[in-house]
């Protein structure tokens, strides 16, 4: 639980970032403080990734503006990481090339996300969720304090799942540092995280879980993704209130900028019948 003192870790601005006629992140505040998991979640395209190289530094928006706290230290887990085929690279080969990394550390991380056994194996060869443990020790072998995930759990079967959403909670109680999800699937919202934050061009709505309750708008909005409770429990939806509508470019409906009509997206916006 983040405490009442809890120091901001990295803060964003009045951010704002236009590809060709898409305004893909509108007028963006948001701030990550120590001790805190935050999921940032919202459709495909809605601008998810692009938040998060700006929060990292990577990409600088056309307006607005990110401060990081003197000598922050971020952990970054990409979505994707593909290392060439050709290279012979084992486990512990490529967490050695992680900037400071000591070979008691990785050990102590691969004993401690459970993939000791991989220590040996070639990086190509290892599953979707093997790799994203890897991923992971990697981010974590800085010492981050705050941790940076996009979309952790891509090609992770529901057990894997499962135990990821688990030891996020526990390396932030074990760590002290602040954790950022982000993701599109709606899953994810249920790990432990004590604020979410739904994108979908601007800040549609944020809040701890429970206090964004169930909405027809959220359910027409991520509908697609519910997953039944009973049967997996942790990953019972997230819901929230969403109380406008959103026009094909993900402007608020109704607003001054609602009228552009971006031709190739309006169709797979109508397809997903998201509002
Ligand atoms: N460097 C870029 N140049 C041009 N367009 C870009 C660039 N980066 C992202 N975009 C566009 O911005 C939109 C948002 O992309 P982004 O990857 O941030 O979305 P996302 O929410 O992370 O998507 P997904 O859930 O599919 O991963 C997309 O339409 C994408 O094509």
């Amino acid at each position: 639980m983040v405490k009442a003192e809890a120091e901001i870790l990295i803060q964003a601005q009045g951010i704002n970032q236009t590809w060709g006629s898409r305004h893909v992140l509108q007028n963006i505040d948001l701030a990550i403080s120590e001790n805190e998991i935050v999921t940032i979640i919202g459709p495909n395209g809605c601008g998810k990734s692009s938040l998060l190289r700006i929060l990292l530094g990577l990409h600088t928006p056309d307006s607005g503006k990110v401060t990081r706290r003197k000598g922050l230290r971020i952990g970054y887990m990409p979505q994707n990481l593909r290392i060439d085929d050709r290279l012979p690279l084992s486990v512990t080969g490529f967490l050695m090339l992680a900037p400071g990394a000591r070979k008691a550390r990785v050990q102590e991380w691969l004993e401690r996300l459970s993939i000791t056994a991989l220590a040996t194996q070639p990086v190509q060869r290892l599953s979707g969720g093997e790799w994203q443990r890897v991923l992971l020790a990697r981010a974590l072998l800085i010492e981050p304090h705050l941790l940076v995930l996009d979309e952790p759990v891509q090609g992770v079967d529901i057990q894997g799942q499962r135990e990821l959403y688990k030891l996020l909670p526990e390396l932030r109680n074990e760590l002290g540092c602040g954790i950022v999800l982000v993701s599109h699937d709606l899953h994810l919202v249920m790990a432990a995280t004590d604020r979410v934050i739904c994108l979908n061009g601007h800040v549609c709505c944020s809040g701890h879980p429970d206090q964004v309750s169930i909405s027809d708008e959220y359910n027409s909005l991520f509908g697609h993704q519910l997953v039944v409770p009973e049967i997996v429990p942790e990953l019972a939806h997230y819901t929230h209130h969403h109380d406008h509508k959103h026009c094909v470019d993900g402007h608020v409906e109704g607003s001054e900028e609602c009228d552009h009509v971006d031709p190739v997206n309006s169709a797979v916006n109508k397809e997903r019948k998201h509002d």
